[in-house]
């Protein structure tokens, strides 16, 4: 007789940021053992159901602080850079004891942009976590504060948890944070204020950022989580805010969102505010009726933005700006796009190398002198990889490609940028 077929439980790749209130104790900056063990405690458990689980964990300046003996944040980079060394060595043998009791393997990645900012860089970087998953190890990553200078920083780490979530096509990013979830209002000074549930356009949010702003010893706030948010959105993951203090509920609310009776027409975006309110009802008492804590989650886009263009729009830092015309963005975001052409360019913002990577802005020419209608707003629209120089564009800017060599006495390219190195983040 053939044997009966078991549908295995679908397993995710789940990125788990957590920030260094949760680590360290805010007053005594002694490390919160007991939140840490929980946090490792769930985090085996899933590992075990089969889920590939990465850890984004700040703390390293919060565990030299107080290995030193100092209270606050010393002002001076070369000082904080000195402490994060300190106490980046201190977080992970913490974050090592604690996993050894469960004999789950660790191991730690330490990053800065620099360390991505070639393709072939960034795709290693991205190997070596899938390796280490595949291997059945929990990668722990931080920022390199040692040896990022500004130039070269992520900034915070909700951001390098997206960055790190959309490297690794993750399905979920949890942001544990000091907040069970976000809410239309400080809910400690408004009565009425109402949990947001479900979010999928962060433009349309109008919330309070106050709530879980930040602590003393961290970067980041609920601005920064909201950046990382549309950053992982972008990249198809889905993003939850949640609690730091109850970690179990990973699991919990990573169920829910698969059950069925969630499909829900909040993901066509013409949804209108009031339905989007109803929705935001019933879905509350979709996780009072299944016994689901709250959370707030924003949707991976469907279409999420392939792995080199999401390399190119968070990856890299922007140098400048190129501002074109309407038919050059036309013809850009079409769907057989074309490459970036002189003749589309109206003008350049700041000063950048060849191979640099720029943010592209959409400009008006002034129907007389074709030169840039200063009295139009710019508006952000992709990024891209330059073949010239600022200088060297500031020259050829509104030609067209035959007339590179005659200007510049040399054309690398008849294009500024390849279509292979624009992206645009809603194309
Ligand atoms: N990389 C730094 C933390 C940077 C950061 O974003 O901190 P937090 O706002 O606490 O997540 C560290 O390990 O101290």
């Amino acid at each position: 007789m053939a044997k009966p077929k078991i549908n295995k439980p679908q397993t995710y790749t789940i990125v788990v940021k957590l920030g260094s209130s949760s680590i360290v104790d805010e007053i005594t900056r002694e490390p919160r053992i007991a939140n840490m063990s929980r946090i490792v405690e769930t985090l085996v458990k899933l590992r075990r159901q089969g889920h590939r689980i990465v850890i984004v964990s700040s703390g390293a300046i919060a565990v030299g602080l107080k290995r030193v003996g100092l209270t606050s944040k010393p002002k001076k980079l070369s000082k904080v850079q000195a402490l994060a060394s300190i106490g980046q060595g201190r977080l992970i043998a913490l974050w090592d004891d604690l996993f050894t009791h469960l004999n789950q393997t660790i191991a730690q990645i330490l990053l800065t942009r620099n360390d991505i900012i070639d393709w072939t860089q960034f795709q290693n970087a991205k190997n070596t976590m899938n390796e280490l998953l595949d291997m059945n190890i929990i990668p722990i990553v931080n920022e390199n504060d040692t040896l990022s200078v500004q130039e070269i920083r992520f900034g915070d780490n909700d951001t390098l948890s997206a960055i790190t979530a959309g490297m690794i096509n993750a399905d979920y990013l949890f942001l544990l944070t000091d907040v069970e979830c976000l809410y239309t209002d400080n809910p400690r000074t408004n009565p009425n204020a109402k949990p947001i549930l479900v979010v999928e356009d962060i433009s349309s949010l109008n919330v309070d950022t106050s709530s879980g702003s930040g602590s003393g010893i961290g970067t980041g706030g609920m601005t920064t989580k909201l950046i990382a948010a549309e950053l992982a959105m972008s990249a198809g993951v889905t993003t939850i805010i949640n609690k730091s203090t109850t970690p179990e509920n990973i699991m919990k609310i990573v169920k829910h969102i698969q059950s069925e009776s969630l499909k829900s027409d909040l993901e066509n975006h013409d949804t209108p505010k009031n339905l989007r309110e109803i929705h935001q009802m019933t879905e509350l008492q979709n996780l009072k009726i299944n016994d689901v804590p709250l959370h707030t989650r924003f949707i991976g886009d469907s279409q999420k933005v392939k792995d080199k263009q999401f390399w190119l729009l968070h990856g890299l830092k922007s140098y400048g700006s190129i501002i074109i015309d309407i038919g050059a963005y036309n013809a850009l975001t079409r769907k057989n796009k074309a490459g970036l052409l002189p003749v589309g360019v109206i003008d350049i913002e700041g000063s950048f190398h060849e191979a640099q990577c720029v943010t592209l802005k959409l400009g008006k020419r002034d129907k007389k002198t074709g030169k840039l209608d200063m009295s139009e707003k710019l508006v952000e629209v992709g990024k891209a990889r330059v073949n010239y120089t600022s200088s060297e564009i500031s020259k050829i800017k509104g030609l067209q490609s035959n007339e590179i060599e005659k200007v510049l006495g040399y054309a690398d390219s008849e294009y500024i940028a390849h279509r292979e190195n624009l992206a645009f983040p809603h194309h």
